[in-house]
């Protein structure tokens, strides 16, 4: 008998069945509600006496944590304050947490959860999720066999090798999957009993960590080659024939496996790179809502990017997708990307180019034409005064390199220069927003990677969009998930960036912000869900169903955090 099961699809007054009494209920994070038990429950359930007599309601544990939240004197602390509440009473923190998303959502995912990550030996607490160690690479079955709620729908599974910007923490890599499932969730609508973390610990290069006695995972370098190809295609066969239609997210592998993994499971089943794909979507659904601020088309602009990388080249090839759709051919919408990475811009005739790389590399003759030399590396700096990019994107992880001279530069030669340096976390970003609204004089149309305030300058407040993949996963697994999709094509993200897109404030009013608020984020999933399942249904994807029904399964399967009453089995 599972600890507690789906509790989607019910109407709040249905009751919940369980075997569970006393204490082992208390205990299990689903069922729990805590001091909201009422004394029927509390008879019938084993409880009376385990709990203080008052009967609260959930409107009063939201007030109690979130000032004992408050009382918290850093955000890791606030952080592990979360995440202890996570494990002990899943509803009431998805309802604190909904009902302070803009506040909390930097503390759960980025830039805490990186330093949460950095630390995670040492805040370990209590089990979430599954971790599968190399070593354990003949008891994967049993491992499943372990997972206590059975009714898996979404995965999201990370090696741990680039975790942001901040590298390899290996099996400390846990803190993404678990943040970014409780935003499938927050976000989503997506029941958090159908989703299961998975940190696949192949080992760490991370010096720190190996020399770490409190590290937890498995301290050895890690395995490459075939090995870790091996590994991973084990853990993913048996995750197929457990949970054949689950939804398999690839988050935060290192460049060398990211690309080659989707390729190769991308046919095999339902699965996306979120960092490849998750980050290209919301990159040029900002960029659609960007462009009606600028009063622009896209397909009039040029592209200067800072990384080259899984995020790079996964926002370049869909830009260059939306400037085909918009009638550019497809050699010339190429050749509107400006991909610099660390030996500087992407050329053909550059040596060593990766094979992902290849295809936005510029021709040498291109480059030439601008008045750059091929035959030397070419910086960004050079870029902004030769290619002159409307806009610029940074997806490096390394901070600072969006310079006063290259931001100058851009804003001499554009009106509105569009500036969006997408490194996470905080620590890692090219330039902060008040950097490069100074040096634009407050002309440039920004937007970060992680959450920074408002800035005020010559009297005017600007808010910053926040342009992280947050915006799309929540969506796109709720339609995924509505509809039972079995693939997730290039062409449901295409969808999911027109609707998230079409969500900006800005589209009705140019001075709005290029984003949704993030308070909103709820309703805009659910949009971006039904653009995302009405694409699935368009492309065979998933059974031909009408976009009333669509919408009707979406609704049905979106889970909001409420007490429904616990009954014996
Ligand atoms: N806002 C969002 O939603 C998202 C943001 N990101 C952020 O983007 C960043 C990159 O992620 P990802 O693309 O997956 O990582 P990758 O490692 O795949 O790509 C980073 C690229 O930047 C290159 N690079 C490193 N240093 C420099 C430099 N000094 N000048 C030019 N290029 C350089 C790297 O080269 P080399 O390999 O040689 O080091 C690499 O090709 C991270 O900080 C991540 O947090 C990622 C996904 C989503
Ligand atoms: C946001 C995200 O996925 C990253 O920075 O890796
Ligand atoms: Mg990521």
């Amino acid at each position: 008998m599972p600890e507690a099961t789906a509790t989607h699809g019910h109407s709040e007054n249905e009751p919940i069945r369980t075997d569970l009494r006393g204490a082992p209920l208390l205990e299990t994070a689903l069922l729990n509600k805590s001091t909201a038990f009422d004394e029927e429950e509390r008879d019938l359930l084993g409880l009376r006496g385990l709990l203080p007599p008052h009967v609260s309601t959930l409107g009063d544990q939201v007030r109690r944590t979130y000032e004992a939240y408050s009382r918290k004197d850093n955000d890791l602390e606030r952080h592990i304050y979360l995440r202890a509440l996570q494990d002990r009473n899943e509803t009431l923190f998805y309802r604190l947490v909904i009902d302070h998303l803009p506040e909390m959502m930097p503390i759960l995912y980025t830039p805490t959860v990186g330093e949460a990550c950095q630390t995670f030996s040492e805040i370990y607490r209590r089990p979430r999720g599954l971790f599968i160690s190399y070593p354990d690479r003949d008891r994967i079955e049993q491992m499943l066999d372990n997972v206590p709620l059975p009714d898996v729908q979404v995965i999201v599974a990370t090696d741990g090798e680039r975790i942001l910007g901040l590298g390899d923490q290996g099996a400390g890599g846990m803190g993404i999957p678990i943040g970014k499932l409780s935003l499938y969730t927050a976000c989503g609508g997506i029941d958090p009993a159908t989703t299961l973390p998975i940190l696949l610990d192949v080992g760490t290069n991370n010096q720190e960590r190996l020399d770490d006695p409190l590290y937890i995972g498995w301290k050895h370098e890690r395995i490459t080659g075939q090995d870790y190809d091996d590994f991973v295609d084990r853990v993913i066969q048996a995750l197929k024939r457990r949970w054949p239609d689950v939804l398999f997210q690839f988050e935060d592998f290192a460049q060398t496996h990211a690309g080659p993994l989707l390729n190769r499971y991308r046919d095999q089943l339902c699965t996306f790179n979120d960092d490849i794909q998750g980050t290209a979507c919301v990159a040029v659904g900002t960029l659609f809502a960007a462009a009606n601020v600028v009063g622009r088309r896209l397909s009039d602009m040029r592209f200067g990017f800072l990384g080259a990388g899984a995020a790079g080249c996964g926002i370049a090839s869909q830009i260059v997708q939306a400037l085909i759709e918009e009638g550019l051919p497809p050699d010339e919408a190429r050749r509107r990307m400006f991909m610099v990475d660390r030996y500087g811009l992407l050329h053909d005739a550059m040596p060593n180019l990766l094979d992902f790389q290849k295809p936005l590399a510029q021709p040498a003759d291109h480059v030439s034409s601008l008045g750059m030399d091929p035959g030397q590396a070419i910086g960004l700096d050079m870029v902004a005064e030769k290619a002159a990019p409307d806009v610029l994107l940074g997806v490096s992880g390394q901070p600072g390199l969006f310079t006063e001279t290259i931001i100058r530069t851009l804003a001499a030669k554009h009106e509105r220069p569009i500036v969006f340096p997408l490194s996470n976390p905080t620590s890692r970003v090219e330039a902060t927003p008040a950097q490069v609204l100074q040096w634009s004089d407050g002309r440039a149309v920004v937007a970060t990677g992680s959450p920074f305030a408002p800035i005020s300058q010559g009297g005017k407040s600007y808010p910053i969009a926040q342009c992280n993949n947050s915006y799309i996963f929540p969506g796109m697994g709720l339609g995924i998930l509505a509809v039972g999709a079995r693939r997730v094509s290039d062409a449901m993200f295409m969808a999911a960036s027109r609707a998230l897109g079409e969500q900006a404030p800005a589209l009705k009013d140019p001075t709005g912000a290029i984003l949704p608020p993030l308070a909103d984020a709820r309703a805009v999933s659910v949009k971006i869900a039904e653009a995302v399942a009405r694409q699935a249904v368009k492309e065979g994807l998933a059974p031909e169903i009408g976009d009333a029904e669509i919408s009707e399964r979406i609704t049905a399967r979106f889970w909001t955090p409420q007490y429904r009453p616990i009954r014996p089995a």
